[in-house]
């Protein structure tokens, strides 16, 4: 990737100030009637992060990005793009802030009539570049999102996956201080999901660029972002760094976005479980950080007598840190054992609920 990239998308900085965030939003509302779309959204981009924000549909995440690039006046609260407050700029002052924040979108929106050079640099055009400059540029967006052989094509041959690189190329083109992603790999394959996904992590990596991705698939989440905010009903019920927000969701909508991604037990041994109380006790522990890293089971095996099985599960990573699911099976009637193996396990940081009851969980 090239240096001219790199010092121009950090042109924005004053030399000696403290880098600022990229975008802050202050206490933001937006009602529809009876509707609160959003409900005192409080929420800051720090420079260089990936920030995700999940929620499911008609959580108010379209409402959010339309109030950020001013399409959408919020009834109150503020919006600060790179310190400057916009939510009551006029038009004609939005314009230049708004080519501050690249967009890509779920289904692409690329111009059908114009070349893939042509659509990367259009927001060259529209800022009045020199044909020379804008063919340069697209040239270096190009090769940097790998389509360089592309470049006189038209969109209508290009694959999804080459479409939405096309979108980035383009998003990329007037050096803006945030990407928006809006759902930008919802319409994709896993595969190409997967490495369109790569590519914005590496251009956050090695650019340095500031990306905010809304989406409703926490593993779309996982795999790229550092911090996530979720969003429900126009709030944020919950906000951290990815693997400690997986390790332990706070609330039952993060739960459930979790839902499938998260560890479940197998579909046989879930069809068998019964709440009464007699066959052997099935325990979901989850561990993250410190308490995945020891020997756990070893341990738990060392300082409590008495008999447990694991019957599924294991350690993933998620931002480099453990994050794991293990279910045990503790057998018999034996209630202080029971009560020891749990309390073993919380001393060691562990969570830990008691599932049911199954007979002969192996
Ligand atoms: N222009 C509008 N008029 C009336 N109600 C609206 C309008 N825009 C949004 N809403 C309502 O505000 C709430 C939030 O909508 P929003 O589109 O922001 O959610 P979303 O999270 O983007 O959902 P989706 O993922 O389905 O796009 C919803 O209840 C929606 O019906």
């Amino acid at each position: 990737m090239n240096q001219h990239f790199i010092e121009t998308t950090e042109a924005m900085d004053r030399p000696g100030a403290p880098p600022q965030d990229v975008v802050r939003l202050v206490d933001l509302k937006r009602r529809f009637g009876a509707t609160a779309a959003l409900d005192g959204i409080s929420l800051t981009v720090r420079k260089g992060e990936i920030l995700g924000i999940i929620g499911r549909s008609g959580a108010g995440k379209s409402t959010l990005i339309r109030c950020l690039n001013g399409l959408e006046r919020p009834d109150s609260g503020q919006v600060f793009i790179e310190g400057r407050e916009i939510s009551r700029l006029g038009e004609r002052d939005l314009q230049p802030l708004r080519r501050r924040i690249g967009m890509i979108f779920q289904h692409f929106n690329l111009l059908s009539a114009k070349t893939v050079e042509d659509n990367v640099a259009l927001p060259l055009k529209i800022e009045g570049r020199s044909k020379a400059e804008r063919l340069a540029r697209a040239a270096e967006l190009l090769d940097l999102v790998g389509l360089s052989e592309k470049a006189k094509a038209y969109p209508a041959s290009l694959s999804g996956g080459q479409k939405q690189r096309v979108g980035i190329a383009r998003a990329l083109a007037a050096r803006p201080a945030l990407l928006l992603s809006d759902e930008a790999t919802s319409a994709l394959d896993p595969e190409t999901t997967r490495s369109i996904l790569a590519l914005l992590r590496d251009i956050n990596r090695q650019l340095g660029l500031t990306i905010l991705l809304i989406t409703h698939e926490m593993e779309v989440i996982r795999s790229i972002a550092d911090r996530v905010a979720v969003i429900d009903a126009g709030r944020i019920v919950e906000e951290g760094p990815v693997w400690s927000v997986f390790a332990n969701p706070q609330s039952d909508i993060t739960r459930s976005l979790l839902g499938a991604i998260r560890p479940q037990l197998p579909a046989e041994l879930a069809a068998r479980l019964l709440q009464s109380a007699g066959a052997d006790t099935i325990l979901r522990v989850d561990v993250a950080g410190d308490a995945a890293r020891g020997p756990l089971l070893s341990d738990l095996a060392a300082t409590v007598p008495g008999p447990f099985r694991l019957v599924h599960g294991g350690i993933d990573h998620v931002q480099q840190q453990p994050v794991g699911t293990l279910f045990l099976s503790v057998p018999g009637n034996d209630a202080g054992h029971l009560a020891e193996v749990i309390t073993f396990l919380k001393s060691r940081q562990a969570r830990v609920e008691v599932l049911g009851h199954v007979a002969d969980p192996v």
